[in-house]
């Protein structure tokens, strides 16, 4: 019998799009997974009618730092859109300041800096958290999950601006790289980066109503 598992059909036209500013915050573990699944998202939002220079990707050192580093990439873009300053603090992105210690991974910034046009300097309308947490021999997996998740819902609700989860909690590789669309052994799987795209955009649109 076929799994009833699985998210609906997503809306196929997204009016509004065009004029939204989305994040992505990934981390930067298991970068065979993150990679395919922050352009899976890209490849969404921009299939939704997102324009490419309207997403901002930043990463962090792991899961665990997901939820601090998506709080302050939403305040970053609440101070820059209220501000009149070309550069926020001369920094090169919303995360960091200007170290650039948070830069996309190079795959993913090529992705969503494709069009050239003029990126938005509005406050972002919504976030995508991503990360991959594959379990060990310890329980170091359990305590980051928990710990991530809640604080993820946590600056959703905060900030009122839509974090969409984006963590796998894969308890193997193999259940890792499915869900990414890259699987081993000819299951290449689904990479869900599809779906928090389209979750985003429809999150985003809600939010602006
Ligand atoms: O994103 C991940 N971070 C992981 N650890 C790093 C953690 O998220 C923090 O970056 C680190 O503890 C520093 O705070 C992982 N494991 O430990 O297995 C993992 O699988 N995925």
């Amino acid at each position: 019998m076929a799994s009833i598992k699985g998210p609906a059909p997503a809306p196929t036209s997204f009016p509004g799009a065009d004029k939204l500013r989305i994040g992505i915050v990934h981390a930067r573990w298991n970068e065979e997974c993150i990679t395919p699944l922050v352009n899976g998202s890209v490849e969404s939002m921009v299939k939704a009618g997102v324009r490419p220079e309207n997403i901002v990707i930043e990463s962090v050192p792991g899961s665990w730092e997901l939820p601090i580093g998506t709080s302050r990439m939403i305040a970053a873009s609440q101070v820059q859109a209220s501000s009149n300053v070309s550069d926020l603090m001369g920094a090169t992105s919303l995360l960091d300041g200007g170290s650039g210690t948070s830069t996309p991974a190079p795959a993913a910034a090529a992705a969503a800096s494709s069009s050239g046009g003029k990126a938005s300097r509005a406050a972002l309308d919504a976030v995508i958290s991503i990360g991959v947490l594959i379990k060990g021999s310890t329980m170091h997996f359990e305590y980051i999950s928990e710990s991530c998740c809640q604080g993820l819902m946590k600056v959703g609700l905060d900030t009122n601006v839509p974090v969409i989860l984006g963590v796998l909690t894969a308890l193997t590789e193999d259940q890792a790289l499915e869900r990414s669309g890259v699987g081993r052994n000819g299951n290449k799987g689904h990479n869900h980066g599809l779906d928090w795209g389209n979750a985003a955009v429809e999150m985003a649109l809600k939010a602006n109503k």
